[in-house]
């Protein structure tokens, strides 16, 4: 079991056109931190592997994108409307697929998504389908796919949607150590 001279670490992983998810990111990376995680966060384009990595719990967010996560040609299209070319060339899907089978071996992980769409349990979204990559890789999920809204394409964020991106940072790491460390 980790104590607090050795914490639980956290492996936050985004991917960011317009700054947006890359700010709840570091939000959720607060709360994590509140609850005495160590925490590492890095956009996808950066990221070690999945395999490579060294987390105990693992938390993943990208922009929904056409109902989804990302593709090259939505990245594309994101460009054209003023995001980073350089976040362009690859994206959370690209790595969720690259993670070897198996790979989650049951450690706890949570996705998140910025969007738009009013509709807060919108089913296909980018938070959804990560969820559903995690869970095919053997990842335990310890919290459901979450919305964070965006006012535009281009942000910013709603007001009060980096608040709840932190409460929501701590909610799963309260739910993480409580799937790693058992009762009693
Ligand atoms: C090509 C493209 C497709 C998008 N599709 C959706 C969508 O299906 N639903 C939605 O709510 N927002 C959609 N958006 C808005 C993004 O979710 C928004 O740009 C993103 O949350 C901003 O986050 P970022 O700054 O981290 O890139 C789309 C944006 C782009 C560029």
């Amino acid at each position: 079991m980790r104590s607090s001279d050795n914490p639980l670490r956290a492996l936050v992983v985004y991917e960011s056109m317009f700054g947006c998810t890359e700010r709840a990111a570091h939000a959720v990376a607060d709360g994590l931190r509140a609850e005495g995680l160590a925490v590492a966060v890095t956009d996808v384009g950066r990221a070690l592997s999945a395999a490579e990595a060294e987390f105990d719990v693992l938390v993943v967010g990208a922009p929904t994108h056409a109902f989804s996560l990302s593709r090259p040609a939505t990245r594309a299209d994101a460009v054209r409307q003023g995001g980073r070319p350089d976040a362009a060339t690859t994206g959370l899907r690209e790595w969720l697929t690259a993670t070897p089978p198996g790979e989650g071996r049951g450690r706890p992980a949570a996705a998140f998504d910025t969007r738009v769409t009013k509709a807060r349990r919108l089913p296909k979204a980018a938070s959804t389908r990560a969820a559903h990559l995690l869970a095919h890789h053997r990842f335990s999920l310890v919290a459901r796919p979450t919305p964070f809204l965006v006012q535009d394409t281009d942000g910013p964020l709603v007001d009060g949607e980096l608040e709840r991106a932190a409460v929501w940072g701590r909610a799963v790491a309260v739910a993480a150590r409580r799937a790693l460390v058992p009762a009693g």
